[in-house]
């Protein structure tokens, strides 16, 4: 299950698929590029006898999915929030108005117990909770108008590897359109 489509999130899918032929994609319905299954907001991918809830939670993609497994009070949140930051948002549909929106009423709106695992642990940490980050987010606590400056003055660098060619079996064909 892919949280979106960036290259060093999904450049794995290929080769799972290869040595597991059962093995099914999962990408959020708007992330537009091409997977088994795609998921909608408030849907439930059930695996044995358990389920992960998509929420989506556009803004660093269209298409970032946040997936929350209710049974062990977590959730994986993928680029949209980080530990104490949140995925950048100036390339590839990148938004901090929508990302600070995302955040605030499908991540923060968990109880404050839940753990968050993100995708990256830039900060050498690989977990947190709601808690901590409605607390300590250097990003997320500011107002709305502050965090969308925030993130347009980052200046990152752009990553290295982001426009290297995906897998062709999450690429969208031509004239093989992803479904809306
Ligand atoms: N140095 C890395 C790129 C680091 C980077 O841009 N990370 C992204 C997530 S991967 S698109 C991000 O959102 N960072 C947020 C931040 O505040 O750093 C490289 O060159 O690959």
């Amino acid at each position: 299950m892919n949280t979106h489509v960036h290259a060093d999130h999904i450049t794995g899918t290929g080769k799972l698929k290869e040595a597991l032929p059962d093995c099914k994609s999962v990408l959020g319905s708007k992330s537009g590029a091409r997977a088994d299954v795609y998921v909608a907001q408030d849907e439930n991918v059930k695996f044995g006898n358990l389920a992960l809830e998509c929420r989506s939670t556009p803004g660093h993609t269209n298409g970032c999915t946040t997936y929350v497994l209710h049974e062990h009070e977590m959730a994986f949140t993928g680029d949209a929030l980080l530990i104490r930051g949140c995925g950048r948002t100036d390339f590839q549909q990148g938004s901090p108005s929508v990302l600070f929106e995302s955040v605030h009423s499908q991540i923060f709106s968990l109880p404050k117990h839940y753990k968050l695992y993100p995708a990256h642990d830039y900060k050498g940490f690989s977990v947190t909770t709601v808690e901590e980050e409605l607390a300590h987010n250097t990003r997320l606590t500011k107002t709305k108008e502050e965090f969308i400056k925030i993130m347009d003055n980052l200046n990152l660098p752009y990553p290295k590897r982001l426009d290297e060619s995906l897998p062709a079996n999450l690429m969208c064909g031509v004239t093989d359109p992803v479904p809306s």
